[in-house]
This record gives C-alpha cells, sequence and structure tokens, in this order.
C-alpha cells in the first residue's frame, strides 16, 4: 500500500475519476516510469515491457513470500502468492486467469507464475530428501512440458514471434503442505488451419522448421525430407518459410530433452516426428483430372505419407480421392471432384495434426498426472489452475475463428463480473455493510445469443449442417440467422438493418460484443462449423500399423454402415468446451492477470495509446474498477489499519490502550475529521474516497521523518550503551586476568625462593621463570632488587674490617 511513493496510484481502485481517460493516463505514466503491474483490487494489469525486468529474481521472490498484495508495490508474484496461500492456508482451490491480446504477454505471464510456485515450494525439503527429489522432478516436469506444448501449438505469426495458437488451462495440484505433486492440461481450439494455410510473413507450427534444422541426417533420411523448406508447399506459403537456423536447432535440442525427460518413449517420438513429416508430404500431394477421372498426380509424395503412416499405399489413394457414402441403405463409394479432393486432404492434414496435438497433451498429462501410490487419498490435495486463453479478437476480416474466441471472452468477462460481484456482496455481508447495487453490463445476452438452445447462432448453425449437404450455403445460414435474431439488441446484418451501409449484403453479420462490435464474414462458416472429415481417413487412421496413430483415431473402428452418424459439429464441442471450463472456474477462488499489449513494434519505449484504449476496452477493465470499487475505494483489517497509520494521532501512538483496534481507528478518523467518509464494518474500516486515503497517507509521509530520526536516535543510544558495557565487561575481565596471571607468577617466586637465604649462592642458581607479558616491567623491578639483595647478602659474609687490613 506504499502508494505514495508510487508512480501514478498502484490499484487504479483509488483513481479520482473513474473512466477511461483517467485510467489510460495512470497506465501510461506508470509504463512510462517502469512500473508494468498495477491492481484493480485484487487483479493484476500487466502491461509487456518488451525488455528484459529485472524483477523476478530471488530477491523479488524473498521481497513477495508469504506477503499480502498492499505491502509491496504491485507485481505479478503477489498474485501467484496470493493464489498459493488461499490454496495452502484455506484447502480451497484457486485459478488464475490470464487474458489478453496476441503478443500482451499471457504466456510469459504464466511461466512467471509457475516459476514463482516452483521458487516458494518444497522448502523443509530437509526433513524428507526423497519427497523432495520427488517434487522437485514434478516441478521440473511441469516446466519442461511448456518446451514441447510451444513446439507443437506456437508459430510466429505477424503480432508475435512465439504465439500461442491453443487456448491452454493447467491445474497444478499440491500436497496437504503446499508442495507441487502433478497437474494436468486441458487445451482448447488450436487453430488447426495454420498446418495448410499461413498469412503473409507468418510461419506454420514451430516444430515444421525444427524438423528441419535439428534432425540429424539419418532421421531426415527415414523422414524422406530434405533439408530445405521451402520444397513443401504447406510451410513455404507465408513468406516466412525460411528457418530461424539457430533459433530452430536449439529448440529441437531442448523439445528432444524434454521430450525424454516426460518420458516420451523412443517408439513416441518415432511416431511424432513421423506424422509431422507426412503432413509436408501430404501438402504436395496434387490431384489432376484425366479424362473425367480424378487421378493423383506423379510423385513420391503420396508413398511417402503412406509410409509414414504406415497405411496401406491403395488404401490411402482411395480416402483421397474417393469417399464412402450411404444412398437409401446402400454403400456407394463417390469419386471426389478435383476442388473436393484439395478440401478432403487438407481436411485430412489439419485433422491428422489436431489429434496429434490432443495425443502429445494426453501424454504430457500421463506424465505429470499425480502419482496416486505416492500421494494416497487421504492426502487431502487442492490445486491452482492456470488458464491462459486467447484474448477479444478484431480484425478486418473476422471469421468462424474470432466469433468462437470472443464468445470465450464474453463468457470468461460474465463469469468474472459474476465472481467479483459475488465476492463483493459476501464480504459486505460479511462486514455488515449494506450493498450499494451497482449498474453493470451484463454479458448474460450476448452468451445467450450465441449458445441458446434452438434460437442461438451456434444452434442455428448446427441445424443449417444438418440439412442435405449439397443444398445448404453460408448464404442460406445467414439467412436463417436473420429470421430467428431480426430485432434482437445485439445483432444485426444488412437484411435486418439495411440502412447499415458498412455491412456487406448477404455475407456480413455483426454483433455487439461487451467490448464493442464485431463484424463477422459468414463465408466458411457452416464448412468451418461441420469441420468435416471423410470417414475413410479416420478408417484409413485406424487401420495405421503403427499403435499410437490407431490410438489417436478411435472412431475409425467404427463400422461401414454408421457413417451416417454426425460427429458433434466444431462450435458445439466449443461451447461445450466453454461451458464446462466455465463451470470448472465457477468452483474455484479466481484470480486474474490482464495483458496489455503497448504497442505493435515489440517496442520497449512505445505506448500506442489508440491500441491500449481498444485494449483496455476490450477486458472491461473500467468495468472491472466501478464493479470493485461499488461505492468504497479502500478496505483494510483494522489491525492493519492501525499498524500503519497510528502514528498520526497522539492517541493512538505508539500504543492505543483504552479499547480494541476498531476504537482506535474510529479516534484516528474523528481526529482528522473523516468520520463521514468512512463505514466501520466487524473486522474492516471501509473508506469511501481515495481522497481520505491520500491524506491519510500524507499525514503519515510528515511523521515519518520525525518518527525515523527518532528511531535512529533511540537505536544509536541502544547501540552506544550496548557498547559501553562490552567495553567495561572487557576492561574487567581484563583485570581479573592480568591479577591471576600476577598471582600465579609470585605464587611460583615465592615457591622457588622460599629457601633462597639458606642457599649457598643466595639462588643465584634458580632459573626464574618466564613473566607473563603483561608483567614485564615489575619481573625487571623484582629481579633487579632480588640482584641488590643478593649482592648485599654476600657482601654481609665479609668481615666489615677486613677490607681494611
Ligand atoms: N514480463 C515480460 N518481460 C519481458 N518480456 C516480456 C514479458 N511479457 C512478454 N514479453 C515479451 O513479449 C513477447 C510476447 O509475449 P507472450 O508470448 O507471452 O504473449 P501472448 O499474450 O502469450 O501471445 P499469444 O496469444 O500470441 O500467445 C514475449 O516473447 C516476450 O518477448
Amino acid at each position: 500500500m506504499a502508494m505514495q511513493r508510487e508512480v501514478g496510484v498502484g490499484d487504479f481502485v483509488l483513481l479520482d475519476k473513474i473512466d477511461l481517460d483517467s485510467f489510460m493516463k495512470n497506465l501510461q505514466l506508470r509504463f512510462k516510469n517502469g512500473k508494468i503491474y498495477t491492481y484493480i483490487g485484487e487483479v493484476c494489469v500487466s502491461v509487456n515491457p518488451y525488455k528484459t525486468m529485472n524483477i523476478y529474481g530471488q530477491d523479488y521472490v524473498e521481497q513477495y513470500k508469504g506477503r499480502e498484495l498492499f505491502e509491496n508495490p504491485p507485481h505479478i508474484f503477489a498474485i501467484a502468492d496470493s493464489s498459493h496461500k488461499v490454496m495452502k492456508q484455506q484447502g480451497r482451490d484457486t485459478c488464475i486467469v490470464i487474458s489478453g491480446e496476441s503478443g500482451s504477454g499471457k504466456t510469459e505471464a504464466s511461466k512467471i507464475i509457475m516459476k514463482y510456485i516452483a521458487a516458494v515450494t518444497n522448502q523443509d525439503s530437509f526433513r524428507n530428501p526423497s519427497g523432495q527429489k520427488e517434487i522437485e522432478r514434478v516441478k521440473n516436469v511441469l516446466i519442461q512440458s511448456n518446451s514441447i506444448l510451444e513446439a507443437f501449438g506456437n508459430a510466429k505469426t505477424n503480432r508475435n514471434d512465439n504465439s500461442s495458437r491453443f487456448g491452454k488451462y493447467m491445474d497444478i495440484h499440491f500436497d496437504f503442505k503446499g508442495d507441487p505433486i502433478g497437474g494436468h492440461i486441458n487445451k482448447y481450439l488450436l487453430e488447426k488451419s495454420r498446418v495448410i494455410h499461413q498469412q503473409p510473413g507468418e510461419r506454420n507450427f514451430h516444430c515444421f522448421y525444427q524438423i528441419f534444422c535439428g534432425a540429424s541426417d539419418d532421421l531426415l533420411r527415414k523422414l524422406k525430407l530434405t533439408r530445405n523448406p521451402d520444397n513443401f508447399f504447406y510451410v513455404k506459403q507465408g513468406n516466412a518459410a525460411k528457418v530461424d537456423t539457430i533459433n530452430d536447432r536449439n529448440d529441437y535440442r531442448e523439445v528432444t530433452n524434454s521430450l525424454n525427460t516426460l518420458q516420451f518413449s523412443k517408439d513416441d517420438q518415432d511416431t511424432l516426428w513421423r506424422v509431422v513429416a507426412a503432413i509436408l508430404h501430404l501438402g504436395n500431394v496434387e490431384f489432376d483430372v484425366d479424362e473425367d477421372k480424378l487421378i493423383l498426380k506423379k510423385g513420391q509424395s503420396v508413398n511417402n505419407v503412406a509410409e509414414l503412416l504406415k497405411v496401406e499405399k491403395s488404401d490411402l489413394e482411395k480416402a483421397l480421392c474417393e469417399r464412402v457414402i450411404a444412398a437409401r441403405g446402400d454403400i456407394m463409394r463417390k469419386e471426389h471432384t478435383e476442388t473436393e479432393a484439395s478440401f478432403g486432404r487438407d481436411a485430412f492434414a489439419k485433422a491428422v495434426y489436431d489429434r496429434l496435438f490432443a495425443w502429445i497433451v494426453g501424454k504430457i498429462n500421463d506424465a505429470i498426472a499425480v502419482d496416486k501410490n505416492n500421494y494416497s487419498a487421504q492426502y487431502k490435495s487442492s490445486l491452482i489452475g492456470v488458464l491462459d486463453i486467447y484474448g477479444f479478437e478484431i480484425f478486418d476480416n473476422n471469421s468462424f475463428e474470432q466469433f468462437c474466441i470472443n464468445y470465450c471472452n464474453e463468457k470468461l468477462q460474465q463469469l468474472f463480473i459474476e465472481l467479483v460481484l459475488k465476492q463483493e456482496q459476501e464480504e459486505y455481508n460479511r462486514e455488515g455493510i449494506a450493498w450499494t447495487n451497482i449498474e453493470y453490463f451484463n454479458n448474460q445476452i450476448i452468451c445467450d445469443l450465441v449458445e441458446a438452445p434452438h434460437k442461438g447462432i451456434i444452434s442455428i448453425m448446427d441445424d443449417a449442417c444438418k440439412m442435405t449437404a449439397e443444398k445448404v450455403t453460408d448464404e442460406l445460414l445467414l439467412e436463417a440467422m436473420d429470421k430467428y435474431l431480426k430485432g434482437h439488441k445485439h445483432y444485426m446484418s444488412r437484411q435486418t438493418k439495411p440502412p447499415e451501409k458498412t455491412l456487406r449484403h448477404k455475407i456480413d453479420f455483426r454483433v455487439t460484443h461487451y467490448a464493442g462490435d464485431v463484424t463477422y464474414c459468414i463465408i466458411g462458416f457452416l464448412d468451418k462449423n461441420k469441420d468435416t472429415l471423410f470417414q475413410d481417413f479416420k478408417r484409413l487412421l485406424y487401420n495405421s500399423k503403427d499403435p499410437n496413430i490407431k490410438e489417436m483415431w478411435p472412431e475409425g473402428a467404427q463400422h461401414i454402415s454408421e457413417i451416417t452418424k454426425r460427429p458433434p459439429t466444431a462450435g458445439t464441442l466449443f461451447k461445450n468446451s466453454m461451458q464446462a471450463l466455465v463451470q470448472n472456474l465457477q468452483n474455484k477462488e479466481p484470480h486474474y492477470v490482464r495483458c496489455i499489449k503497448p504497442n505493435e513494434i515489440k517496442s520497449a519505449t512505445a505506448f500506442d495509446e489508440e491500441r491500449v484504449r481498444h485494449q483496455v476496452s476490450y477486458l472491461g477493465l473500467v468495468e472491472n474498477v466501478r464493479v470493485r470499487r461499488a461505492g468504497f475505494a479502500y478496505r483494510q483489517r483494522y489491525d492493519r489499519f492501525l499498524k500503519r497509520y497510528k502514528m498520526i494521532s497522539q492517541f493512538t501512538w505508539p500504543n492505543f490502550r483504552s479499547g480494541s483496534d476498531k476504537d482506535a481507528v474510529k479516534v484516528i478518523m474523528d481526529e482528522k475529521r473523516f468520520a463521514d467518509d468512512v463505514k466501520y464494518g466487524r473486522t474492516k474500516i471501509f473508506i469511501r474516497s481515495p481522497k481520505t486515503l491520500f491524506e491519510l497517507e500524507n499525514a503519515r509521509n510528515d511523521l515519518i521523518p520525525g518518527i525515523v530520526t527518532l528511531i535512529q536516535k533511540t537505536w544509536r543510544g541502544f547501540v552506544a550503551r550496548q557498547q559501553y558495557k562490552k567495553m567495561k565487561a572487557l576492561l574487567t575481565m581484563v583485570k581479573c586476568y592480568r591479577q591471576k596471571k600476577l598471582r600465579e607468577y609470585i605464587s611460583s617466586l615465592e615457591n622457588k625462593f622460599r629457601r633462597v637465604k639458606t642457599m649457598k649462592d643466595y639462588g643465584k642458581s634458580i632459573v626464574w621463570p618466564a613473566p607473563p607479558r603483561s608483567l614485564l616491567n615489575s619481573a625487571k623491578m623484582l629481579r633487579s632488587i632480588y640482584n641488590r639483595w643478593r649482592a648485599f647478602m654476600i657482601l654481609n659474609r665479609i668481615p666489615r674490617a677486613s677490607g681494611l687490613k
């Protein structure tokens, strides 16, 4: 809560005015000053710094470990720590939802969170070294799974060199001590169209290039590949086919290491690269028409595909050129047109890759699953879910994919608002403070527009897909949508609203999302929703001699007569997965990281105001501030509040002795005349306006120098007194020591010289003991006294008169 020393405000809730302009001003000010994190209550807004920040080291881990959010400047570590703390202390499942557009830093954020959790766990390892090893293994496996997922699920796009082309939800399971013991990954909507087509300047998935740079000559030979990707149609269209030799080679090595760590067997790895190579060869399969008959152009590609997928070449050729259809109960084969054949080949390539990716995720899940033998059910475990999912997308041309992604955002936003409101209301209830009803945007109406049974867009699309294939077109689908949705507040097309000239006739429709209007082009919706893959391909792969490939295509086992059974459409599958995701998240204590991309040029300094403004709107951030604030800008527990501000009243400084913490807080607020701006809950104080808090902070800051001087003075006095005491004690010790040594010396002399008078030589033969250093002078004096005495005794023996003779 050190907001005074912050740049701008560290929490948007403390803005004087809640509107987009004030929000932007604060965000920009903080970004320019290197503050990339800002809170909205417990939500962390993160702006991609596009440079290495020195804020993730061990020193920062120590600073944030076990601390409350308000104790330190805003940081993503604080969100990770809070999530881990709730999970560990209250045994509740938590989740961290990370959202933002492509390149805004979601994946980096999820990696930072995972590394933080790895850094703060498994710390009492000395008690149980074998347990420690297992936890270290789990952490390592969880982190290494990233490089595999990135190789197969990420690609270079025009917006991000390492863009995740799928949504990811990862559960990390913890034991009762809060140490990670395993995990599970769910993937959503892999952008499989990238396998067959890339925009200019973009690349296919990384693995397609890694293989050319990293694989040994021997492996390349087995995969029937040359080192040059330009020979393969599926990787060269983006004009970015040029591999980044060093990076791709290093990444290949890293992936191979990770595959080994995650226990992908040699056979598994063999399957994996064979399938990737098969797709590359499939892209080179071409068709021709010879005397009205569809034929495959001559070349090695089909042979290569068949060999790599371990299927019969003749079966593959058949599947590429014709399909089985059921007509009035009869099973017949129908030859493709050339267009159908190319479409079928591409659908095949996409589906094979999609299944491969799903299989990889499944294998990773096997490797990171909680070991039930090690952690028996009696140990209650909790989890943290990390959701790294695509943000709202609006392009010049929006298609089925953007439609799904935006629907996903709509649902998550709805969930977010619901959960924040629920949390707020619960807190108000607990504290006995009356809830102020606030107006907020209800996304449910848009979610319904998409997902409602019978009259939602997905349902209308499904109905269209069920109609006899030949007759239905995208145009007819749009007509059906117009018919059912005409008059809906959030839907329009040129047909339902003719004056809307920006919409193209029979091509466009527009949805008013919470983040703004998005125009979708209907062309391709039907095909993408149907996601047709001819049954022949499924059977072909089910009959592969490679058991891994067979395992990827279980539905190929269906009997030929079952072909008319329609699999669920892409839209319905996505809708179901979103509904399951939301249901899953609903049961968890949520934490949010909202990522923002400051510019399009990957610059560490540029702040493209217009682009950021859009993102702030798409993420609904100003709405978040309004809901979070719900009448009160700030709230805090009495004990913590008192600890921070007790110095500003003479009645509470240094200690308040006439009542509870709440009474003390009341005394402060009354004395400073803030009583009208606050409400007193059962355990917390609620402050309405940020101004009050700033004034409290100012008062505190004015007093701090005096207090610091006082503390320094007291401390210095204390230290000096301690030193004085120590010195005195030391002198006494020295004195005692010297006296002791003297006593010892004297007594040894006494012993030696006791009978000196009776000795003939008066003790000349006596060896003097070495004196202690501190008595060197005294010893010298004693010796000279003795010498004089001895001389006297000798002279005394001589009669006085003898010398006179
Ligand atoms: N905290 C950070 N510190 C330094 N650089 C960062 C940080 N966050 C993001 N970046 C930079 O921005 C790039 C894009 O980030 P990231 O891949 O996480 O975006 P994303 O939101 O996951 O995008 P996509 O949706 O396309 O996958 C990173 O490769 C990295 O260079």
